[in-house]
């Protein structure tokens, strides 16, 4: 499998991330709390260089609670400090100034200990496609977007949104790549809707998901189709699922496509309920 990314996207990705760099205190790196790792930029290190970073676990609503945590005690391991969010209903906004505060607090001691007055933190969210970003600056600017393009150190005109009294966002996110090298990444960023299914097989999807339930959460597999037992292989997965719900073509024999269809739309509106597609463990038991 290879999915394709144009290298000049990347190069201007990554050149407009680091241009808006130098305006920012610190940088909100937006991931899908559903698969923490594999919406990272495997390069977030060089790019971003030495700037302050809070890791913002976006989608909590969808992933398994449980596993938030982990992955949170995963990051804090790596020295990065990680909150989760929802941006959606707006779960975790508060905590994100308070984190920032937190992390920048040693930067304005200094400057306030020589004599410059505070100023509100200035941020840039970053992140992959669909990792959440344009619905978590909708939800802290509410109607707060200032154009402020005269302040000292910003050259080009940047709208800037006001996020209570002690912040202040860049209205236009960073947007990163992510990793496509792996094959395992690439089906779960499809999966989550992070890359566009015309890129992958969607049968590949279908079957990844099914794997995945059958070994990390069998339970929800059985009760959401009802079934007796769970099948030894993967195709004969498919024909369960196919006859319990009438997947059928003519002459009854199961319809893999709309058995597909339906595996990975069940699976992207929460019908297995909330999921998360890796674990710390993995990583730990690799290195
Ligand atoms: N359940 C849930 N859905 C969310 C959350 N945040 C964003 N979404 C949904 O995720 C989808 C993508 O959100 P966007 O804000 O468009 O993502 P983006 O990162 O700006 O995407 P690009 O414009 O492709 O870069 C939308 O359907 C949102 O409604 C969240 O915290 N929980």
């Amino acid at each position: 499998m290879t999915i394709q990314w144009f290298p000049g996207h990347m190069a201007k990705a990554r050149r407009e991330v680091t241009e808006k760099l130098k305006l920012v205190d610190i940088i909100f790196e937006l991931v899908d709390a559903r698969i923490p790792l594999s919406s990272r930029n495997p390069m977030i290190e060089q790019i971003i260089q030495q700037k302050p970073r809070l890791v913002l676990l976006n989608k909590a609503d969808m992933a398994d609670p449980i596993l938030t945590k982990q992955w949170i005690d995963y990051f804090k391991s790596k020295g990065l400090t990680a909150i989760s969010i929802n941006s959606q209903d707006g779960q975790g906004m508060k905590e994100i100034t308070l984190a920032a505060k937190q992390l920048l607090q040693e930067k304005f001691d200094k400057q306030r200990a020589k004599g410059i007055r505070p100023r509100a933190i200035r941020a840039m969210i970053v992140g992959i496609p669909n990792a959440g970003k344009s619905t978590l600056i909708n939800r802290l600017a509410k109607k707060n977007i200032a154009k402020t393009g005269n302040k000292p150190g910003v050259t080009k005109a940047q709208s800037w949104i006001k996020v209570g009294k002690e912040m202040e966002l860049l209205d236009t996110p960073g947007i990163l790549w992510p990793k496509f090298e792996d094959q395992e990444i690439g089906l779960k960023l499809a999966l989550t809707g992070a890359i566009k299914d015309t890129i992958l097989n969607l049968q590949d999807i279908a079957v990844y998901a099914l794997r995945f339930l059958k070994e990390h959460y069998p339970e929800k597999l059985v009760e959401r189709y009802q079934l007796n037992e769970l099948p030894e292989e993967i195709v004969e997965l498919f024909d369960e699922i196919g006859k319990k719900r009438g997947c059928l073509v003519s002459g009854g024999t199961v319809d893999y496509d709309k058995v597909t269809e339906l595996i990975i739309r069940e699976f992207r509106s929460e019908k297995f309920g909330r999921l998360t597609l890796e674990s710390p463990k993995d990583i730990i038991d690799e290195e």
